[in-house]
């Protein structure tokens, strides 16, 4: 059965202000993938992030999506507004004081087409209390969110991402939520989740990013696929424009990587 992508990049081009950021930009995802994007800072992995959410309007190219059943596929040529995509943001973008609690937060998910003052069916709240349990914030679904650990925070936000059974799921940077503790348990909940769900993950981390994911994107200035973990030294060092011992990941696990030279 020859799969169709649910998300289709073509030739896209991005960029503020007349500068491109982004240019020719082809990448496919299918229903299971689990897709790791790396790049140097200011690369351009947000804003590909920020076009794909259909948050930032392209320059050129497209994107197109496919949503429905495997023999009914139809397209939304300009906007991501019906396809249903999970987002878990930058930790740095989260506004803590905001005064809403964890099961808020989960169902929060759920509310996109609705205002905010009306209420939830039972069926939609029997969902959020299987998100709570599956994310183990169980007796925190009260707590307001400015009062959780990283981790906690991390899971509640990752509920509401799920909460929608999106066909796609994008984290970025997951890693930066302090709480390295939920790390090993947040990349095992992933795991899970991409049993019915694509995954995109943004990652600084590399080395990280390379032991969970399938297949690997680095995006700078344009995106290079690659279609499985076995990458070289070389070809990060050719996408990331610089030597990899000036990545800052001196402890890449070895056994992922393919044939390398040293050359000091
Ligand atoms: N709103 C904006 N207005 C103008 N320029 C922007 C804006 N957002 C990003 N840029 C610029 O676009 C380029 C790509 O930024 P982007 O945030 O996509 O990179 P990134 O790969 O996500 O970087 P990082 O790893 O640092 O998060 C950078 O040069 C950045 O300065």
């Amino acid at each position: 059965m020859a799969a169709t992508p649910i998300i289709e990049i073509k030739n896209l081009s991005a960029g503020y202000d007349g500068r491109t950021v982004l240019h020719d930009v082809n990448l496919n995802i299918y229903e299971q993938d689990f897709l790791g994007i790396i790049g140097p800072n200011g690369g351009g992995k947000t804003t590909l992030i920020k076009c794909i959410l259909g948050l930032l309007k392209p320059t050129g190219g497209e994107i197109i999506f496919h949503i429905g059943q495997n023999d009914n596929h139809f397209q939304i040529p300009t906007s991501s507004s019906e396809i249903s995509l999970g987002y878990l943001p930058q930790y740095n973008s989260i506004d803590r004081k905001f005064p809403i609690s964890v099961e808020e937060v989960i169902l929060s998910g759920l509310s996109i087409q609705k205002s905010l003052t009306s209420r939830f069916t039972p069926e939609q709240k029997e969902k959020g209390k299987q998100i709570v349990s599956r994310m183990g914030l169980e007796g925190l679904e009260h707590r307001a969110i400015g009062q959780l650990s990283g981790g906690q925070l991390q899971r509640a936000l990752l509920g509401r991402a799920i909460i929608s059974d999106p066909s796609a799921l994008i984290l970025d940077e997951p890693s930066t939520y302090i709480d390295k503790r939920f790390e090993a348990r947040l990349y095992e909940l992933l795991a899970e989740i991409n049993k019915e769900c694509a995954i995109i993950l943004v990652s600084h981390d590399i080395g990280t990013v390379l032991q969970q994911v399938k297949s690997i994107a680095c995006v700078n200035e344009t995106l290079d696929y690659h279609p499985d973990t076995e990458v070289t030294t070389e070809w990060l060092e050719k996408n990331f424009n610089c030597p990899i011992e000036l990545l800052g990941h001196g402890t890449l696990p070895h056994r992922i990587l393919g044939e390398h030279h040293h050359h000091h």
